[in-house]
């Protein structure tokens, strides 16, 4: 492809993400590709690339679009010009060049379009009259939870999240061992390095496509970030126990709980969604589980009613307004609303209540997300301490020593006793896990 030619699909593209503003970008971006195979694989990254730069940076693109052209539209089109100049360094002239019409190229630039987009160049993406939040590239709903999570470290997290994230793997430790698997996925010219907390967890020195290598058709490692896996780590599931896996989605932690407990003792995976129960099924065969059984949850299911303190652990890895993933899923933080956060905290409540009876009087269960949003972590665990006196915390400091010998713990000061993962200081997404006992 010519680079006006990548510049034309890289708009495309992103007026399909326009399109359909409710669905995630990688999957419209997988429906376009597919319609389009005859873009190679360098061609697809290198747009794809320059696509979710624009979404990366949309609200600082806006801003500088409405000033310009107060009444005009930030369209795609506009949106990836104005990457160019402010995002990429491009100068005018190259600008101009990269819409020059005709077959495969986009339309030149027309008179409104240049007046609106002329004045970026040599312009600094991020201006100091942006509001804050469009400064620090977040929607502005979320500004006041964010600061209180993070209070005077808020413009390091807003700035690591807004990198991209690094592929992290987990050593399938029923297979191999972290060392031996880096040694597999080295010989394959994939140089990783030991992850600083997860004992499990390997980091790619540089992003590579990695499905394609021995090492993972081999089962030897599987994709999950670090902050993930020590969500699994937490669970403590050891070989022997009962262990449900409530919220369970295509098997991330049923994979890492099924190593722990060296596939003996029970494992279901639950979960209200069929399709993605059926995509752990692959994974655990790959994988070598076989002590994990699914289950599909359903309205009126008396499953959980015949397991009441049926379990020595029950990880809800709840479903969340996923703020802490925004550096690996760039559109995210502009498709997620207050209205989801006020639908999202009612379900994690009651899935709470509904997994809490499973738990053994001494069991534990595990809370977990995805978020950094107090009202979906903390602020989930008071209202569910406050309804059941029966479950107490067990703070982080007390397990870590025991889980991970002679590693740092990843606690921070103010995470209280549970943990609290940031990308800005943990180098892992934005993860929330609480430990809680049941009492006997
Ligand atoms: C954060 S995802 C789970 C990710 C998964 N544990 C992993 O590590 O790959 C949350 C999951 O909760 C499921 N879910 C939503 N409502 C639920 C409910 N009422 N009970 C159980 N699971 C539910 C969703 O289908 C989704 O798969």
């Amino acid at each position: 492809m010519t680079p006006a030619a990548r510049i034309a699909a890289a708009v495309a593209l992103l007026e399909a993400v326009e399109a359909t503003p409710q669905r995630p970008a990688d999957a419209t971006a997988n429906d376009f590709f597919r319609a389009r195979r005859y873009i190679g694989s360098g061609d697809r990254r290198a747009v794809a690339e320059r696509a979710w730069g624009v979404v990366r940076q949309r609200l600082r693109l806006e801003w500088w679009l409405r000033r310009t052209a107060p009444g005009g539209q930030p369209t795609p089109r506009r949106l990836l010009a104005a990457h160019l100049l402010l995002a990429e360094g491009w100068n005018w002239r190259g600008v101009e060049e990269a819409f020059p019409g005709g077959r495969f190229n986009a339309e030149p630039l027309d008179a409104a379009e240049r007046a609106a987009l002329k004045p970026l160049a040599g312009a600094p993406p991020v201006h100091p009259e942006m509001p804050e939040h469009v400064r620090l590239n977040l929607p502005e709903w979320v500004l006041p939870a964010f600061r209180d999570r993070f209070g005077d470290r808020l413009a390091e997290e807003a700035a690591a999240m807004e990198r991209p994230a690094p592929l992290d793997l987990r050593a399938n430790l029923l297979r191999t061992t972290r060392e031996a698997a880096a040694a597999s996925l080295a010989a394959e010219g994939i140089a990783t390095e030991p992850t600083p907390f997860s004992p499990w967890g390997l980091r790619l020195r540089q992003r590579r496509p990695i499905t394609g290598t021995a090492a993972f058709r081999e089962g030897l490692v599987e994709v999950q970030d670090e902050g993930s896996q020590l969500i699994a780590l937490l669970a403590d599931a050891r070989p022997g126990m009962r262990v449900a896996d409530f919220c369970a989605g295509a098997g991330g932690k049923t994979l890492a709980m099924a190593a722990t407990m060296r596939n003996k003792g029970r494992l279901v995976a639950c979960d209200v969604s069929a399709v993605r129960l059926e995509g752990a099924v692959r994974r655990l065969r790959r994988a070598g589980v076989d002590n994990a059984e699914r289950h599909l949850l359903e309205p009126g299911d008396r499953w959980g009613k015949r397991r009441q303190a049926g379990f020595d652990r029950v990880l809800v890895d709840a479903p969340c307004t996923g703020t802490g993933t925004w550096r690996r899923n760039p559109d995210a933080r502009l498709r997620t609303g207050p209205g989801d956060l006020a639908e999202l905290s009612g379900k994690q409540g009651k899935i709470l209540d509904s997994a809490a009876d499973l738990v053994r009087p001494g069991g534990r269960l595990v809370y977990a997300t995805c978020s950094i949003l107090p009202e979906e972590d903390e602020g989930q665990m008071d209202a569910f301490l406050g309804r059941r006196p029966d479950y107490a915390p067990v703070p982080l400091a007390a397990l870590w020593p025991a889980l991970c010998p002679g590693v740092p713990s990843p606690e921070t000061d103010s995470s209280g006793p549970y943990l609290v993962t940031s990308p800005g200081r943990h180098g892992t997404d934005g993860f929330f896990a609480a430990v809680l006992e049941r009492q006997g």
